[in-house]
């Protein structure tokens, strides 16, 4: 057995609760995702668990809720890596819309082919496979080698980031992770063998 990594999708922000096309914009956390985020701290040290390191990406959501996970633990101090690799997918021209609104402008099936689908991109943004392709690289070169040397890795990022890691990091197919959702502020716990296969996982829900 090596390390531990921890996934954690950001708490509620502004446009999800409008239910805007969020992507690479950069909403804050509302109070309820505040909270989610507080409460995910809270989860992981009921748990026992302690951080050597942080990461996450460049916009506001996932920052917040990791450094509230972190207060929580009283590692406010720890060293944190902030990367655009770990953003949320870039939805393009969708950024913005309501998602209703879209639904009625092209249909719920070409809407939901664009949040879903594993490789179509919306108009001018990313498809899952795409970000996948700088998630994957990031997570190898820059996370994997600490949990392989034995330490609890914190990943505070956004449902798509983290879906598309998921995917490698359980082995689903282009199918299985269409079907995967993450809910906002839920720590998703992987111990790893010391070959980086996963040897455990736990959704804290
Ligand atoms: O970027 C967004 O709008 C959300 O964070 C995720 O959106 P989705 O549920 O459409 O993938």
């Amino acid at each position: 057995m090596s390390g531990t990594l921890v996934l954690v999708r950001h708490g509620q922000s502004e446009w999800n609760l409008k239910n805007l096309f969020t992507g690479w914009r950069d909403p804050d956390l509302t109070e309820q995702g505040h909270a989610e985020a507080k409460e995910a701290g809270e989860k992981l040290k009921a748990k026992g668990l302690k951080f050597d390191i942080a990461f996450t990406s460049v916009l506001t959501r996932a920052q917040k809720t990791c450094q509230h996970i972190l207060d929580g633990l009283g590692q406010s101090e720890l060293e944190t890596i902030r990367d655009q690799a770990l953003n949320e997918r870039d939805y393009g021209d969708l950024s913005g819309l309501n998602k209703d609104d879209a639904r009625a402008k092209w249909g719920e099936e070409q809407v939901h082919v664009w949040r879903r689908s594993y490789d179509v991109p919306p108009p001018g943004g990313e498809s899952l496979k795409d970000t996948g392709a700088r998630v994957w690289p990031y997570y190898i070169h820059d996370i994997q080698k600490h949990v392989l040397a034995g330490k609890t890795v914190l990943v505070a990022a956004h449902g798509n980031s983290l879906r598309a890691l998921i995917m490698a990091l359980d082995g689903l197919t282009s199918e299985e992770i269409l079907k995967l959702e993450l809910g906002t502020g839920i720590p998703v716990v992987y111990r790893l063998n010391a070959d980086s296969t996963v040897a455990s996982k736990d959704v804290l829900g």
